[in-house]
């Protein structure tokens, strides 16, 4: 679920996030119960599932992969016999955020009761633990769905190439077409939920936000993930039943999940920050700055993009996901929808190279546990290429991950690109931390280093993923 970006009308940047860190979006002020310790271990029974891994971890749910506790074969719902299942805590929770909480499970089961759609991940069941002798459970909302192979953040970190990039906007489109025709809006479109089936296909996910219209537009909490936020949402009264929301602001999110998808990760507006993002998308509507583009989206998808940003609800209205599915099959044909091989190959590693941290994707077996190599990148272009050990391209290992990656966080040995470290451990649940080619990942691992206390690599810092153990 995403942070809460500011109050409504407080359309300027906040001060004091360090230019590395970025709050864990969406993380309530005060901690769920369990934070920390695996709230479901492997082999626990849920229902008729039994747990088999953690799948990836949100501000407020943390999902599961689990089977058929009876081994049974599947069924057509959940094809070889897996699912994911979200968990959703309530207990110990301030009586507000426990409201949050029921209520975000409530659109979820709802959405999924009416409005079913093949570009939607598929919910099978819903659950409430009753689990009196374990309190940090007993209550928590169980959502079963169907299980995906990994999220379009993982996607984009690997890179996609524009036949795979039109197909998942493709999908994406046909998604939100759905979601609007039935009369909902999303509010929390983004990489990280839309999913990527293990058919390969898009299904759109997340449900928690969604709002359902009553006529043009219905009402949300003033929450919301800042890079995604159409700009009138800064600015729009905060009325009895929350902040005004149309089809437009999902279409805004639209706009910048596609320049994402052809720039490689890539925001349209500069920043180092979500704030300062946010600010620059501002001045963009407010006609103070244009809208730059990356060069690398491709003409086509740049219109589009651009059209989906246009600077105000009015101005967007036209651009519905119907019509935009309309001009992409115009443009393309049914020949150019088909899935390129390239997507099937990216597909095929999506599942163990994922550089998004809370997307990490279990292995069958549990990982052996051994300590793996990792070598260090440096997205500094200008680093990449030198071998004379600059101290201007040298990079630091944090003391802490759960502290903001920042100078006074860093110890005394430095790493520098294509350096070979030794990592015994992962933390899939530190503090996010941005690269330079704004990718952000809450995964680090723990280095050993002879002679000197185990320090941490961000995960942004290294394109390894080795199969390790969660540190303790
Ligand atoms: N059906 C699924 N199959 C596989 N993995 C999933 C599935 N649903 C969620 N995940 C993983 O779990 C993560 C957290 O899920 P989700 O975004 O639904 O939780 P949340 O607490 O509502 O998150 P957020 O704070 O991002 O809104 C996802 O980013 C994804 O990596």
């Amino acid at each position: 679920m995403p942070q809460d970006p500011a109050l409504p009308g407080e359309a300027v940047p906040r001060e004091g996030v360090p230019s590395e860190a970025v709050p864990r979006e969406g993380v309530p002020e005060q901690d769920f119960p369990g934070d920390g310790e695996e709230l479901l271990p492997a082999g626990h029974r849920v229902g008729e599932w039994t747990v088999t891994g953690l799948l990836g971890e949100g501000g407020w749910a943390t999902v599961y992969a689990a089977r058929r506790a009876d081994g049974g074969a599947g069924r057509a719902d959940d094809a070889d016999g897996t699912v994911a299942l979200k968990v959703l805590p309530t207990a110990g929770l301030a009586p507000r955020q426990a409201r949050q909480v029921a209520e975000a499970a409530r659109r979820e089961t709802e959405l999924g009761r009416t409005a079913p759609h093949p570009r939607l991940v598929r919910l099978l069941d819903t659950l409430v633990l009753a689990a009196p002798d374990q309190p940090t459970l007993d209550g928590a909302i169980v959502l079963v769905m169907e299980r995906a192979r990994c999220t379009l953040r993982d996607l984009l970190a690997l890179g996609v190439d524009e036949a795979e990039g039109a197909r998942i906007v493709t999908g994406i489109c046909e998604g939100l077409a759905h979601l609007h025709r039935s009369g909902w809006v999303h509010t929390d479109l983004k990489p990280e939920n839309v999913l990527i089936g293990a058919d390969g296909e898009v299904r759109l996910s997340d449900f928690g936000l969604a709002i359902e219209l009553t006529g043009t537009h219905g009402h949300c909490s003033p929450m919301g993930t800042p890079d995604y936020l159409p700009p009138e949402r800064w600015t729009e009264p905060l009325g009895e039943h929350g902040v005004k929301v149309r089809t437009t602001a999902d279409i805004w999110a639209l706009g910048i999940v596609i320049h994402e998808v052809f720039a490689a990760g890539g925001r349209p507006f500069p920043g180092v920050t979500p704030t300062a993002r946010s600010a620059a998308a501002q001045q963009y509507a407010e006609g103070r700055a244009a809208l730059r583009l990356a060069a690398a989206v491709p003409p086509f998808w740049r219109a589009l993009a651009a059209d989906c940003l246009a600077p105000a609800h009015a101005a967007r209205a036209p651009h519905t996901a119907e019509s935009l599915l309309a001009r992409i099959h115009a443009d393309r044909g049914p020949r150019r929808r088909r899935r390129p091989r390239t997507a099937l190959l990216a597909l095929a590693s999506c599942a163990t190279a994922a550089v998004t941290a809370t997307a990490l994707w279990p292995h069958p077996e549990p990982p052996p546990g051994q300590p793996a190599h990792v070598r260090v990148f440096n997205a500094e272009r200008g680093c990449q290429d030198r071998t004379d050990h600059d101290p201007q391209c040298s990079l630091g290992l944090a003391v802490d991950p759960l502290r903001p990656y920042t100078a006074d966080n860093v110890g005394p040995v430095r790493v520098w690109h294509n350096d070979t470290l030794d990592a015994d451990c992962q933390l899939p649940t530190g503090l996010p931390v941005i690269n330079e080619e704004d990718l952000t990942s809450t995964l680090w691992y723990r280095i050993r280093l002879p002679g000197h206390t185990p320090a941490w690599l961000p995960a942004v810092r290294t394109r390894d993923r080795p199969a390790l153990l969660r540190c303790p």
